[in-house]
């Protein structure tokens, strides 16, 4: 029964609730009330307080559209269903769309009861740079290690339905990161060739990549292996499905030599099958872990040195080997070059492109990579390596791999936090390899050339003439040595900052870190 003070309309309205949520006349007269009743209302304030038009932010705002702006009108034109003709749609009052908010801007500098989102976030006030915390790297947490029973030829990553199951961890929520190479696929670089390894895995939705470089693998078959045993993902080669076909392993890249109209043979699930014959003395696969860097690997940006660092890392694996004289190999042999590039997706030392973006114009301003991070309220360096970890343990570059192909790798970095995390991953590094900047190795050669150490540019070792040259921005696969003042400032921060060992023998007094 409607309240006296309601008004004809409110009486209707009420009325008309009263049909929808009141007992049901037929079923009044069963055993059974409706039991939903008293749900139909928050239902019906659900459904008529949601649309396209409202957001999480907005929800104060009136409910029903502006249906009438012209904006809105072809989405919504109600007037077809009801048969209503243009004047009469004209003359119709036309409604707008009123927000009884206060203006963004307002809600931001003036948080009224701590509401979400209505906060500043520090990122959009960076802290002054005197007010900075020390700069403690801020990792993601730290993941349990793998050990050989749930590693390697997982056929998908899960997440285990047991958490008793899980060993124990600082992080009970989070769940072993597991891996699954889900492609590769050969590609041609100006190094050589390359087999590009896409993966999934449990703990972020990005795909992240190993760029295998081991080109033996294209001569090989299952009868002919090569000498190296071959690197190879244990979680592409393992058998999926009972039904998979041998097209569903070619078309994934679960094959053994060079694909081709001609040749096409399916890899065999267990790594043993293809695992060449074990020659001692062969170096350790040599590898690096990169961090996405879209500004230095895909817009040449000459502010860092990723682009460089991504293509010399590839070069430098890609060098034939010569194996010494051994009994297995008599006469010694050279060796197509083996090694892989993880390549994460972890931009902007693990801060994202955007802030990464802001990052470079406090450094504009005058402030290192280091305190920029900070002010914006990140750590120095929020990267983390488990996931790198897996991905090596999944080609068999882990001593705790199943079915290891190596005992340990060489590491090419400058940062020794690296090989801190890739030992706590359980990958043993047998020798980091230094990644002198292009441009410091041709300065340094000039400098001896001047000493009279060499006669001419010792271009006789491994870095070609033309890749000493310097080519402005030439920082992609394929380019030269980058060169720049901006770029010599980040060196030298993160020398000096961040604990990179790397020589800084071209030391000018008095000039400002940036
Ligand atoms: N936040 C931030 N990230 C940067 C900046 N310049 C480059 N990066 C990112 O830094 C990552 C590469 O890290 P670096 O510190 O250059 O080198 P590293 O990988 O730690 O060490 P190396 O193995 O020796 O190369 C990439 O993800 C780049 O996108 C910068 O000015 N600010």
């Amino acid at each position: 029964m409607p309240s006296p003070h309601y008004s004809q309309e409110d009486a209707s309205d009420a009325a008309l609730l009263d049909v929808l949520i009141g007992p049901d006349p037929k079923a009044a007269k069963s055993v059974f009330a409706r039991r939903d009743a008293a749900l139909d209302p928050l239902l019906i304030a659900a459904a008529t307080a949601s649309g396209p038009h409202v957001t999480r932010n907005h929800y104060t705002h009136d409910f029903f559209p502006g249906v009438m702006l012209p904006r809105a009108e072809a989405a919504w034109d109600w007037t077809k269903f009801t048969g209503e003709d243009s004047a009469a749609k004209a003359s119709r009052k036309r409604l707008a769309y009123v927000s009884r908010q206060g203006p963004r801007r307002q809600r931001l500098s003036l948080p009224e009861d701590g509401k979400e989102n209505d906060q500043p976030r520090e990122t959009d006030h960076p802290k002054p740079a005197d007010k900075l915390p020390l700069p403690i790297k801020k990792r993601r947490p730290s993941l349990v290690s793998f050990t050989a029973a749930n590693a390697g030829a997982n056929p998908r990553p899960e997440v285990s339905a047991n958490p008793q199951a899980l060993p124990p961890t600082p992080h009970q929520s989070l769940p072993p990161v597991e891996v699954k190479c889900m492609a590769r696929t050969r590609i041609p670089t100006p190094h050589g060739p390359a087999f590009l390894h896409l993966y999934h895995n449990n703990r972020d939705s990005k795909e992240h990549l190993a760029v295998v470089i081991d080109p033996a693998q294209l001569d090989e078959t299952p009868e002919h292996p090569s000498i190296a045993p071959p690197i190879r993902s244990r979680s592409l080669d393992a058998v999926w499905n009972e039904n998979e076909t041998a097209m569903d392993r070619i078309i994934r890249g679960a094959y053994v030599g060079r694909l081709s109209a001609a040749s096409q043979h399916p890899s065999i699930s267990t790594s043993k099958t293809t695992k060449g014959s074990l020659c001692d003395n062969i170096p350790s696969p040599l590898i690096r872990i990169h961090s996405e860097c879209f500004t230095g690997e895909t817009v040449g940006s000459m502010r860092c040195d990723c682009g460089e660092q991504l293509d010399e890392a590839i070069r430098q694996i890609s060098l034939p080997i010569a194996l010494p004289a051994t009994q297995s190999v008599p006469n010694g042999a050279t060796i197509p070059g083996r090694g892989a590039v993880i390549y994460l997706r972890q931009e902007g030392r693990g801060i994202g492109l955007l802030s990464k973006i802001r990052a470079y114009n406090l450094q504009d301003i005058g402030h290192d990579t280091v305190t920029a991070n900070l002010m914006l309220g990140h750590g120095a360096d929020e990267r983390g390596y488990e996931i790198a970890g897996s991905i090596l343990r999944d080609l068999g570059l882990g001593a705790n791999s199943v079915d290891p192909i190596s005992d340990g790798v060489r590491v090419l970095t400058n940062n020794p936090d690296k090989v801190e995390a890739l030992e706590k991953e359980g990958i043993h590094v047998v020798e980091r390899v230094s990644m002198i900047p292009r441009s410091w190795q041709k300065r340094q050669a000039e400098e001896d050339v001047k000493n009279g150490i060499y006669a001419t540019l010792p271009h006789s070792h491994d870095l070609k003439a033309e890749v000493y040259d310097e080519g402005a921005g030439a920082t992609l696969i394929g380019g030269k040595a980058v060169h720049g003042d901006d770029l010599d400032k980040y060196l030298r921060t993160k020398v000096l900052r961040m604990g990179h060992i790397l020589p800084l023998w071209m030391e000018e007094p008095n000039v400002q870190i940036y």
